[in-house]
């Protein structure tokens, strides 16, 4: 199994294989935490347009995202997984736009299958690897709204790469140093209202989640599957 590790959305767009694509602050740990809440469907979109002209015609649809980390105008949720703690997301689709992570869905258009990355369903996805066992595996690290690697992207590639290639992982150090670097941002009081701190620790709870996200395609949308990975050879689709 041939991986590695690629960055921003050039990366993306070079993705080959079995395509990881990563964000763990926040797009794809909040997705992540959705379900856990037991939305319906996921659509994650790039443009923030096409979230507006979704919902226009599904009003019943929920809108989630940021723009400059923050909640855009009309939407029902902002990119921060503490303050959807509170909501009742049980049966209801979401369209999910954010500048980093599901831009770099988009972008990946050379992969074989893309799933989502992040810590909180890391060993799912580890495990979900191995069972598809494929030639070549790409994990894209989005980083900054895709303008600049950053720590917990990098450092979520490295630790599903050396899970898979049956290396250690100190991921207690590596908590210490995305709080010394790109997850200060969570700890500036002048954020608190649309990135808290307990942002940073919901993102960086290591596989509270048995499931993935894959990206599946429905005429021109696409949508996060969740995919249970329950045991070393078997996936149970829900
Ligand atoms: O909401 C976030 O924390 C980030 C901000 S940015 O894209 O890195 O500017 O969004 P995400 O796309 O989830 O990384």
């Amino acid at each position: 199994m041939d991986v590695q590790i690629l960055q921003l959305l050039e990366g993306a767009r070079d993705a080959r294989g079995l395509t990881v694509i990563i964000d763990v602050f926040r797009a794809f740990s909040t997705a992540c935490y959705a379900y856990g809440k037991d939305a319906a469907k996921i659509i994650p979109v790039g443009n923030i347009e096409k979230a507006y002209q979704l919902k226009k015609e599904n009003p019943k649809f929920i809108l989630m995202g940021e723009r400059e980390e923050k909640k855009p105008t009309g939407f029902d949720f902002g990119n921060s997984p503490s303050l959807l703690s509170s909501a009742n997301l049980s049966g209801k689709t979401i369209v999910h736009t954010t500048s980093s992570g599901t831009q770099g869905i988009e972008a990946a258009l050379r992969a074989d299958e893309v799933i989502t990355g992040s810590f909180v369903n890391a060993s799912a996805i580890v495990q979900y690897i191995r069972n598809q066992n494929p030639e070549t595996v790409s994990l894209v690290c989005m980083g900054y709204a895709c303008e600049y690697p950053t720590d917990e992207d990098t450092l979520c590639a490295e630790y599903i790469k050396n899970e898979l290639l049956g290396h250690d992982n100190d991921f207690a150090r590596m908590k210490k140093i995305i709080r010394r670097g790109s997850g200060k941002r969570f700890f500036e009081p002048e954020n608190q209202e649309w990135a808290p701190s307990n942002d940073f620790e919901l993102c960086l709870q290591r596989d509270i989640f048995d499931f993935i996200l894959k990206v599946k395609n429905e005429g021109s949308i696409n949508y996060l599957q969740k995919v249970r990975v329950a045991e070393k050879t078997n996936t149970i689709t829900q």
